[in-house]
């Protein structure tokens, strides 16, 4: 299957999550992770799931889904024990153009709950297009064992270097071959860090078209 890889942004988004047992619950979770506006609609909730309604996490609408629930919201979960109400609820979300996971059925999903490892901003997201969502949880365990649990706050420091080389110096091969190098060099905060004096020397060889003006005159 020809599934299209992307990443969301969703902050404040409006998601709907129609049911609110086990598996809403853990959709709500990488939902939450990503900032979303997360209102849910079922008439019983899981205590978590009414705990985060209680404290203003989430907006819980405590009845069954109707029709025209899904109008205006950006993507809608439907995690009901009845398939056939998941089903309604994909085929008003296709009516409506909006993009609809029917938890456990694909036939019913117009995208899939990927397995994801992840530090901080980086998310290494496995997909078998359904084939074998275990063999995806697998997978997951495994890069987590073998992934250092400080790659968050490498790559925090590297895309804060990145930043000042982009700063320093023009888009060119010159500044590309740097980036690849520093993306394999230990990277800390440190002002006279190792790679951030590297970076600094680089930049004197390859300067923005204004600084060389600069240094001509
Ligand atoms: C990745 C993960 C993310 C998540 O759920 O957030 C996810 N399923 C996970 C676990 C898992 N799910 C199932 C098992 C039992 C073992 C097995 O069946 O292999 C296990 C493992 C376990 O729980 O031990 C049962 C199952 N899953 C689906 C069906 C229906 C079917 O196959 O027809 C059935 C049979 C239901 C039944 O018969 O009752 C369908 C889907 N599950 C997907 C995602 C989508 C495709 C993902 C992909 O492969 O790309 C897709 C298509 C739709 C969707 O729901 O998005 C999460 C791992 C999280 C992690 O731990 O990292
Ligand atoms: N939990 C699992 O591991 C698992 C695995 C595979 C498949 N499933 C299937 O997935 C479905 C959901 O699983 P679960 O464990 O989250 O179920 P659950 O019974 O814990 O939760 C079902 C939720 O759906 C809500 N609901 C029922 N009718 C509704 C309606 N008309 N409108 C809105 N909400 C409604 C309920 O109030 C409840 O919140 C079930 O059919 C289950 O058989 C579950």
């Amino acid at each position: 299957m020809d599934l299209f890889p992307i990443f969301l942004k969703l902050t404040a988004r409006p998601c709907l999550v129609i049911g609110a047992g086990n598996l809403a619950e853990s959709k709500i979770e990488s939902l939450r992770a990503a900032n979303a506006k997360i209102t849910v609609i079922a008439p019983q909730a899981s205590e978590r799931i009414a705990d985060m309604a209680a404290s203003g996490e989430i907006d819980w609408l405590q009845r069954e889904y109707s029709p025209g629930d899904i109008q205006s919201c950006f993507l809608v979960v439907t995690a009901t024990n009845i398939p056939a109400v998941n089903r309604a609820v994909f085929l008003e979300a296709q009516e409506n153009n909006i993009l609809c996971n029917a938890v456990d059925d694909p036939p019913f999903c117009d995208f899939y709950f990927p397995s994801v490892v992840r530090r901080g901003d980086l998310q290494i997201a496995i997909s078998t297009a359904g084939a074998s969502p275990a063999l995806a949880q697998k997978l997951r365990k495994e890069i987590n064992a073998a992934l250092p649990l400080d790659t968050g706050d490498w790559l925090t420091d590297l895309g804060n270097l990145r930043r000042e080389v982009v700063q320093m110096e023009p888009l060119n091969e010159e500044r590309k071959q740097l980036l690849h190098q520093l993306a394999t060099r230990e990277v800390c905060g440190y002002d006279g860090c190792p790679s951030r004096v590297l970076a600094r020397e680089h930049a004197k060889t390859n300067p923005l078209p204004s600084e060389k003006n600069e240094t001509q005159q």
